[in-house]
Parts: C-alpha cells; structure tokens; sequence
C-alpha cells in the first residue's frame, strides 16, 4: 500500500490556520482523497490531556523546558497512535501545527535554541517529517487581534505572551523556512478568507502535479 501523505499547517496566533485546513479538508474530501483532520497539541485522548497541562492559563510557572518536552510527548503519542497508521493506511493527513511550532515557540521565541528543540523532537519523531508545510503569514498584532474578536475561542497561556514574544515567533516561522525551502509553501494570511483558501488550493494542487 502507498504512503499517504503529511500536510502541516503553521503561522503565528489567529494566522487562519484551523480555518483553511477546514476548508482544505472538505475540498479534497470531495475530490475523492480518504483525509484525516486533526490537531497539536492534542488530537488524541492523551495528548489533548497533555493539552491542557501545557496551555492551561494558571500553569504560570512553568519552566521553558518543560514545556518543549511537553509539547514532544503529545507529539511523539499523537505521531504513534494517529498520524502514522493513517499514513500508512495511504490517507492524506492535514495537521494543525507541528513540529515547526516548537522551532518557532520554544528554540526561537523562548530562547532554547533551535537545534537543541530540534534534537528532542527528533527523539519523539523519529524522523518522520511533514511532506508539505503551509506557513500562513501575517502580523502577529493582527493575528492577535482577529483571536481577541473571536468569542468562541478560549484565550491560552501562550496567547497571554507580550506581543514581542509573538513577533520572535514569526522571526522563528522565518528562520525554519529558510533552512527547509523545499518543504515550505509560504501564503498570505493578510488576505481575505477566500482568498487565503484560493491561493492555498492552488499551491497545493502545483505541488500534488509536481510529485507525479
Ligand atoms: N483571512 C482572514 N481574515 C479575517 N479573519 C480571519 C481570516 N482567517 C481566519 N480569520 C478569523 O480569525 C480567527 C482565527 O482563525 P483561526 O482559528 O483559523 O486561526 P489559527 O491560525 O488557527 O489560530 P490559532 O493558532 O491561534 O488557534 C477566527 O475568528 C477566524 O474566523
Ligand atoms: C504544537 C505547538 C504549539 N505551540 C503553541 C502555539 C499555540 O499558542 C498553542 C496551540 O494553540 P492552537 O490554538 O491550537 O494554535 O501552542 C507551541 O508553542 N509549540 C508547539 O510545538
């Protein structure tokens, strides 16, 4: 059986990521390709709980650490139990977030170092890497503001950082994509929904063209 396929969705706070990758799911869906949805931190039973550890708003003491290693954990139990059977399995698999997250959060924006976020992620991962990665960008201050005007969403501790934490993160976003220009396709998250999804759809079915 082939190898499905590993999509990653990445950008700052409010970039439009969750909402594309909706989208993009129901548009292959109906193209006829078998997708799975899901999300990180999270998309199973014990990451979501690792989850809520990481992101809950009380957890102020939390050292830098920690939490990288938090955050490779629910990666590592979520690449076992969900990604990889659905890969092999030959489905295409659309992910919130990944590994690149924790380059941009915790090696870059924390101050960890990258390298060293990248080695114990290479531990949880196992060299399993996205085949395409989206990188929505956008401001991180109008990021932040379009999550601060949506009610449904709870605001998390992350989100809590100064906006200067948020901007390293872009830079971090920036810095990862320099080093894996061939796994990165770059989108204006500025625009308008629509078009956000339109440009995405296009680049990817380029990309699909390109590996057959
Ligand atoms: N292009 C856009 N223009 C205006 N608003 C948008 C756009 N894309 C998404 N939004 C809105 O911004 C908010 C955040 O969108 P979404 O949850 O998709 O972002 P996200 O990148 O997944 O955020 P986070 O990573 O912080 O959860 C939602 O209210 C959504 O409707
Ligand atoms: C995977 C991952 C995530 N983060 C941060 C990014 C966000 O602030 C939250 C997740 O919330 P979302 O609404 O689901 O985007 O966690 C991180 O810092 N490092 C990571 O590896």
């Amino acid at each position: 059986m082939s190898r499905g396929l590993f999509i990653t969705m990445e950008g700052p706070e409010g970039a439009g990521k969750t909402t594309i990758l909706q989208k993009l799911g129901n548009f292959l869906g109906g193209l006829g390709y078998n997708i799975l949805l899901t999300r990180e931190p999270g998309g199973i039973p014990i990451s979501e709980q690792i989850r809520e550890v990481i992101l809950n708003k009380e957890n102020t003491e939390m050292d830098g650490r920690t939490e990288a290693l938090l955050y490779a954990a629910a990666r590592r139990q979520h690449m076992v139990e969900k990604v990889i059977p659905a890969m092999e399995e030959g489905r295409i698999v659309l992910c919130d977030r990944f590994i690149d997250s924790s380059l941009a959060y915790q090696g870059y924006a924390r101050g960890l170092g990258m390298e060293e976020v990248y080695g114990i992620n290479q531990f949880a991962i196992d060299g399993v890497m996205p085949d395409i990665t989206f990188y929505f960008d956008i401001e991180p201050a109008e990021g932040l503001k379009r999550i601060q005007t949506n009610d449904n969403r709870e605001v998390n501790r992350l989100d809590l950082e100064e906006l200067n934490f948020h901007e390293k993160v872009r830079v971090g976003y920036l810095r990862t994509i320099d080093k894996w220009k061939e796994r990165f396709i770059i989108i204006d998250a500025s625009q308008e929904i629509e078009k956000v999804f339109a440009d995405t759809k296009t680049k990817l079915l380029e990309k699909l063209d390109k590996c057959q």
